[in-house]
């Protein structure tokens, strides 16, 4: 059987009375897209945030490349190999598009910021990070101001930051939020290539993406995982219909 590159195991979390995520346990395997979907304060972000650092468990561990990496930081993980994107952006606004890919590079945020002029003179490091924008498509946007790019650029360009540290697998937050068609229809085509390198527990409310993506989609409702399938299982298992799928948004 093929190991899971990310197995999260029993994670629990409560905000006060709130059971936030209730003991979920799923793999991600190589070369697969597996979605996590589920209504509005479901536990997709707080479990997000369980498997990449930044809020700690109350109960499970989180296993990567068969290391247990529960009591690791962030920025561990992101050492490790785990790529992340987020739901908000985390990208330095007034920065240029190569300064933010540079500091993607570095691996580190925020306190390297006083040393990133001897950083932007690093070829290794420049190199890595305009790779990461040809790869996303935006190396003719280098030396634009952060600021200055639209939401879909932008969001290319957090893709591209997570890229730049050659992770093993990734977990992406509504990487399609907020683009339009064509935006999500580009970062759809990436995502899809971007599978067989580095495969990618995505987190998403277009379903559109999520049913044309997915090699497998779990469904959480209230902390908890209802199903996991592949999209026509999902599709067509009722207590999914019942508890957030729409009849529209599965006919
Ligand atoms: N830091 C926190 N303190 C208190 N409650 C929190 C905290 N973070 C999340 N919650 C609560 O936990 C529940 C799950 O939230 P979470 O953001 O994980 O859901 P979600 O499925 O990602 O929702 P959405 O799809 O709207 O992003 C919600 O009721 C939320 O209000």
């Amino acid at each position: 059987m093929t190991e899971p590159l990310l197995h999260i195991d029993g994670l629990y979390k409560a905000f006060g009375a709130l059971q936030a995520t209730d003991g979920v346990t799923l793999t991600l395997l190589p070369g697969e897209i597996h979605a996590l979907i589920g209504p509005n304060g479901a536990g997709k972000s707080t479990l997000i945030k369980q498997i990449a650092g930044g809020v700690t468990p109350d109960a499970g561990r989180v296993w990567f490349k068969g290391q247990d990496v529960t009591a690791l930081s962030t920025q561990a993980r992101a050492q490790a190999g785990l790529g992340r994107t987020f739901q908000i952006s985390s990208l330095a606004m007034e920065a240029t598009v190569l300064q933010n890919a540079v500091l993607g590079a570095l691996g580190r945020a925020g306190s390297v910021w006083r040393f990133l002029r001897p950083v932007m003179r690093d070829a290794a490091l420049v190199a890595q990070a305009q790779a990461a924008l040809e790869r996303v498509g935006l190396a003719d946007h280098a030396a634009t101001r952060t600021a200055e790019l639209s939401h879909g650029q932008r969001r290319l360009l957090e893709v591209a930051v997570a890229l730049t540290l050659k992770p093993h697998a990734f977990v992406m937050d509504e990487p399609m939020a907020g683009l339009g068609a064509s935006g999500s229809k580009r970062m759809t085509t990436f995502l899809d290539g971007l599978r067989r390198e580095a495969p990618i527990l995505l987190v998403e409310h277009d379903m559109d993406a999520v049913f044309a993506l997915a090699d497998r989609i779990s469904v959480l409702v209230y902390g908890k995982i209802i199903a996991t399938g592949t999209a026509d299982e999902i599709r067509a298992d009722p207590l999914v219909r019942t508890a957030y799928l729409g009849e529209e948004d599965v006919a």
